[in-house]
């Protein structure tokens, strides 16, 4: 296998054009991210940035907004000094419509102009901040606009959901394809740029002792759980049309699947790695049947409820929502991937919001040793685990069994931690610093694919109709609890049970860790 992945210290060398400027996103993602890739040298001094919103803001107003973003979401804090003027006096701020080309005439001369002042080729990095329902039309007039005549390359990042079904997915990829060409379009799934899931590929190639195993002959299932403390919070228009199964399912979950799942590409390059998530997502059985879909997915909504002594509201109560809404706020599923590898192998993801921990994990479960010949009147076996913590803790555990010490063959599980956040702190770059910094070197690989969309959204898509046939499924949880009971059955029907997140409750494991205390 080849490592081909771009040189990660070349510095960006473009002008980017964040439409959507005054968003969330960009407050709390985008401009954290571009102000720690100039800390870390990946931008030098040859960017602009041009933020881009309707309402009204003077160059300098956008600059103390972008400091005050970054006082509050950056890894590293800006001090009013040199270093923080030479950063702001590349970003500029447009005013204008998106949806109507006017205003991209404008915005072109804009470009042009910081070009010359920042020495910059041409280059356009295009990022969509902006409501789904915008980003046909922004696409048409950056060309109509002539965005698209500079010399140097042109990219368009663009932001979830892509989307809410294939065929609404198919006709925003139709208006984007008239005017940028696939690889030149970059669609945004965080997850994909979250440290320990591009880790995935280092645990699963680089070592002797998983990558022989990573089969149905020694892989019992694999459980993947992304669970939130949030509820809906300002969200509640978007996500009651959207539910958990668009909102984490369709993208974040299904990518991870790929991740664990998929072959050793040939090459470590962006197509081949890309290639093989594909057959990963053509390969996963499809349920269409409504009973298809309620032996194997449950869904659930919170009501009202409380954590950590803090009363909670009911999905229903929540701003924007509609009160009688069967929008589903978590759901478990048992997915199967149907290839050699992976036959017989159940994959469990859960997803929810307002469950009691802030967690994103997979567990892989190894099949037990052939029979507990030796140990087995004095200990019960527990199966190996191999654990990858995403999210917000970083890091792996193996759990595997030992004898006690002193003891004749009193086996007992020692779980093995490599904590890296603790390692290294506030320097892991966040997802969107990754990517973003991906996107300006040209390297697509912890991007999506139109295919791999497209074949995300034929699986949810069956799911999903089933369900608008008839909610009589929808299971209602507490606030703070750990969803339906139901979920815990899908698991406990083949003999399984959802291991406890970041290995708590497991008073019998004896913890060897590099965690301070
Ligand atoms: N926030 C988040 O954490 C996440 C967001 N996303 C996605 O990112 C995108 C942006 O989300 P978010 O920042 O939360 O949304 P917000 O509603 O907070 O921001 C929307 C932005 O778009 C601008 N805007 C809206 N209409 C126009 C228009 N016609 N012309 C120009 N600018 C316009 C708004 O500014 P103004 O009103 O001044 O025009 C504002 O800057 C969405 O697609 C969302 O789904 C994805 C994952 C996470
Ligand atoms: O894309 C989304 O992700 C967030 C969770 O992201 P994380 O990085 O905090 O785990 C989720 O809250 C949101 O609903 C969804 O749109």
């Amino acid at each position: 296998m080849t490592n081909t992945h771009n040189d990660l210290t070349i510095a960006a060398n473009a002008c980017f054009l964040i439409f959507g400027a005054t968003g969330d996103l960009a407050r709390r993602k985008l401009f954290p991210a571009l102000y720690s890739l100039y800390r870390e040298g990946k931008l030098e001094e040859d960017f602009a940035v041009v933020g881009i919103a309707r309402r009204a803001r003077t160059n300098e107003e956008f600059r103390e907004d972008l400091y005050q973003s970054i006082q509050e979401f950056c890894r590293y804090k800006a001090d009013r000094d040199d270093q923080w003027e030479r950063f702001a006096q590349h970003f500029e701020y447009k005013s204008l419509d998106s949806s109507n080309v006017l205003g991209f005439h404008e915005l072109r001369e804009l470009t042009n102009q910081l070009d010359v002042k920042f020495n910059i080729p041409g280059n356009r990095l295009f990022y969509l901040a902006l409501g789904p329902e915008l980003f046909g039309s922004v696409s048409q007039n950056l060309r109509s606009g002539g965005l698209l005549d500079s010399p140097g390359w042109h990219r368009l990042i663009i932001e979830k959901p892509f989307g809410y079904d294939l065929k609404s997915a198919e006709t925003l990829n139709a208006q984007i394809h008239e005017v940028f060409k696939e690889d030149e379009i970059y669609r945004i799934d965080h997850y994909l740029g979250k440290e320990m899931v591009q880790n995935i590929e280092a645990i699963r190639f680089a070592n002797a002792f998983f990558e022989p195993l990573w089969n149905n002959k020694h892989i019992a299932n694999i459980q993947i759980t992304l669970s939130e403390t949030v509820g809906v919070e300002e969200r509640g228009g978007y996500y009651d049309k959207s539910g958990a199964l668009r909102d984490m399912g369709q993208n974040h979950m299904l990518q991870m699947v790929t991740m664990i799942a998929m072959e050793p590409p040939s090459r470590m390059l962006p197509e081949d790695i890309r290639d093989e998530k594909v057959k990963v997502l053509r390969s996963l059985r499809g349920y269409s049947s409504s009973e298809e879909v309620r032996n194997h997915v449950i869904r659930g909504q919170y009501s009202h409820g409380s954590h950590k002594g803090k009363d909670l509201p009911a999905y229903r109560e929540e701003d924007s929502v509609n009160p009688s809404s069967t929008t589903e706020t978590y759901f478990a599923a048992k997915v199967y991937v149907d290839n050699f590898r992976w036959a017989g192998v159940p994959f469990y993801v859960r997803t929810g919001k307002r469950l009691p921990v802030k967690t994103t994990e997979i567990v892989v479960e190894f099949k037990n040793v052939p029979e507990n010949v030796y140990f087995a009147k004095k200990s019960v076996l527990q199966p190996n685990l191999l654990v990858i913590r995403v999210n917000p803790m970083e890091g792996i555990f193996i759990k595997i069994n030992t004898k006690r010490s002193g003891s004749e063959s009193v086996i007992i599980p020692i779980a093995m931690e490599f904590c890296q956040s603790c390692e290294i702190g506030h320097n892991t770059p966040e997802a969107y610093e990754r990517l973003i910094n991906d996107a300006a070197r040209g390297d697509s690989t912890y991007f999506t694919r139109w295919d791999e969309v497209a074949l995300a959204w034929s699986f949810v898509d069956r799911i999903a109709k089933a369900w608008s046939e008839d909610a009589s499924d929808l299971h209602h949880y507490p606030a703070g609890s750990w969803g339906p009971d139901q979920a815990n059955n899908l698991l406990a029907d083949d003999g399984f049970k959802w291991w406890p997140v970041n290995g708590q409750d497991e008073d019998d494991v004896i913890w060897i860790s590099n965690k301070q205390g």
